[in-house]
């Protein structure tokens, strides 16, 4: 797992690695400076014109340094700093008087060049961004130079991802110590262009300083799936029930179940409507199938089910009504773990009674138009604060959620998580059903509930990565990022 901060949080991460550690702030700075002269450096032939464009905090700061190494290192360098010098850090005067003693350029006017770097303001931004720092970013945004932002692209809240007015918009962005969220939620995170996270020596111990800590997945998080020993059979590997499709939607169930083998299931169950019967049994000779007949529904053959499963999952496509609402509570009621999607959360969405039967081995996958409707919320209040909103389902129902969209947002009880993998490509339909079989196999296959619900959405979106090897974003469909799961399993162990 990494951290991803606020702005706000990476602040009380300086601080307490400044004061409490003892590292000092120009030895950070420093650092800081060097890992992005270090990627220009790398990237930047010496013949390139390189305009720094500074404010005058310590973002601005680090831009005076990283403007004094290039300059050192032999690049054609200029200054341009940005607002009222009486009112500086005490780092930047102090990298500003360092940049007198060597020589620096400083230019009076925004000029262009090969490369900009934007340092005007970072973490510290604190209100719309107007006047001739507008002009200047709309001059910067006007070019054609490559641009690389430090820390952040200014005008970018650290804090949300919001744009403040407006916002430099980077190739690349050296962010230092960790992701803040607004480079990964959007729309700052499209402002970003490559992210580079660069170590520059903040202990994790300050991190833990943060009260409500936001992390992501990483690789290493596959070690919460458990080895496949041989002296195993499928029964290992969990029992996945899966309730989905109607009398006119078979495709859904079908991705699920497949994806739930792909991703290591043992055994999978379909129950589904009669009319399901032959084509999943054709599509998916691997999975079981039960049915039910919408005119004379049988509760017992669901709970026949219930019983037998280790897991369930459901809603894609089961469709809105009486008898629905009936499988979801019977569901509920057997308190295993669950995952509910789709039509499933539509459903409960309609219904307080059954919103009063959730219980915490739940989890719910709503893409931002089910969590409208879940929550009573319009979708553009929910984009614009998706965690702030995932967390609202879990403290007032005491269930996880996968709150999907571009970044996808996962908090269960204790934590907040945004992932990171995917692609554009995955959204297509389907997509989302497949999310849900990986869910439901990967607790089947032992992977505890909460460690379940993140790293699910990781793996969809590194199996969406993955199928871009050999499809487009344009060209992908949900069975791609099936096809992907095989190809990110084969890379994997
Ligand atoms: N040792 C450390 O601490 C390290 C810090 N590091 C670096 O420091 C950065 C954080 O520095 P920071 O806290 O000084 O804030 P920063 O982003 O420069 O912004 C404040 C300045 O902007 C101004 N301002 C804000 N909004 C504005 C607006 N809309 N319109 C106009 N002005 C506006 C504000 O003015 P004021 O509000 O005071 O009028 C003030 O001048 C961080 O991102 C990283 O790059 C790294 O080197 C690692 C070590
Ligand atoms: N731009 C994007 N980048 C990354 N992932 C995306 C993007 N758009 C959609 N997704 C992912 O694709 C899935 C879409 O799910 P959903 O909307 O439920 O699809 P469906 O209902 O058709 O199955 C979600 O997991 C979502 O996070
Ligand atoms: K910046």
């Amino acid at each position: 797992m990494k951290n991803i901060v606020t702005g706000t949080d990476m602040k009380k991460v300086d601080s307490y690695t400044i004061n409490t550690i003892g590292i000092p702030s120009l030895v950070l700075m420093e650092r800081a400076a060097l890992s992005v002269a270090e990627i220009v450096c790398k990237n930047q032939l010496k013949d390139k014109k390189i305009l720094v464009v500074a404010g005058v905090g310590n973002n601005g700061a680090d831009g005076v340094a990283i403007c004094r190494i290039l300059h050192l290192k032999g690049y054609n360098t200029e200054l341009y700093i940005l607002g009222d010098i009486s009112k500086a850090s005490t780092e930047f005067k102090q990298q500003l008087s360092i940049a007198h003693n060597i020589g620096i350029n400083i230019v009076g006017d925004y000029n262009d060049a090969d490369v900009i770097i934007d340092s005007i303001f970072g973490v510290g931004l604190s209100r719309n961004v107007e006047g001739v720092y507008k002009d200047v970013i709309l001059k910067i945004n006007k070019g054609r130079n490559f641009v690389y932002s430090v820390d952040i692209p200014s005008g970018v809240s650290a804090d949300t991802g919001k744009i403040c007015g407006v916002a430099v918009k980077a190739n690349c962005t050296v962010t230092f110590g960790s992701y803040k969220i607004g480079t990964v939620l959007y729309p700052g995170a499209e402002y970003c262009g490559q992210v580079v996270v660069a170590d520059i020596g903040f202990p994790q111990e300050a991190y833990e300083q943060i009260e409500e800590q936001v992390k992501t997945a990483t690789l290493e998080d596959f070690n919460f799936i458990p080895p496949r020993p041989n002296y195993s059979n499928k029964g290992t590997y969990g029992k996945i029930l899966i309730i989905a499709g109607s009398k006119d939607i078979s495709g859904a169930a079908v991705l699920c179940a497949e994806a739930a083998f792909r991703v290591g299931a043992g055994l999978v169950r379909v129950f589904t409507a009669e009319q399901n019967r032959q084509i999943i049994q054709r599509l998916l000779p691997e999975a079981m199938v039960n049915t039910y007949d919408v005119h004379h529904f049988n509760m017992k053959s669901l709970e026949a089910c219930l019983k037998w499963c280790d897991v369930v999952a459901i809603g894609p496509g089961i469709g809105t009504g009486v008898i629905q609402k009936n499988m979801i509570e019977k569901v509920l009621e057997y308190n295993l773990p669950t995952v509910i999607d789709a039509d499933g959360i539509n459903n409960i969405s309609e219904d307080e009674r059954l919103k009063k039967k959730l219980h915490k081995n739940v989890v719910i996958t709503p893409h931002l138009g089910e969590m409208s409707r879940f929550l009573n919320i319009p979708v553009e209040e929910i984009a614009s604060n998706l965690i702030k909103y995932g967390r609202e389902v879990n403290y007032k129902y005491n269930i996880n959620c996968i709150l999907k969209d571009a970044r996808t947002v996962i908090t269960t009880e204790q934590e907040t998580f945004v992932n990171l993998s995917g692609n554009s490509g995955m959204a297509t339909a389907g997509s989302g059903d497949v999310l849900t079989g990986i869910v439901a196999a990967l607790i089947g296959i032992g992977v505890e509930f909460n460690n379940a619900t993140v790293l699910a959405p990781y793996i969809h979106g590194l199996a969406g990565d993955k199928a871009m090897e050999y499809v487009s974003k344009t060209s992908m469909m949900a069975t791609d990022i099936i096809e992907g799961i095989k190809i990110l399993f084969k890379g994997m162990r």
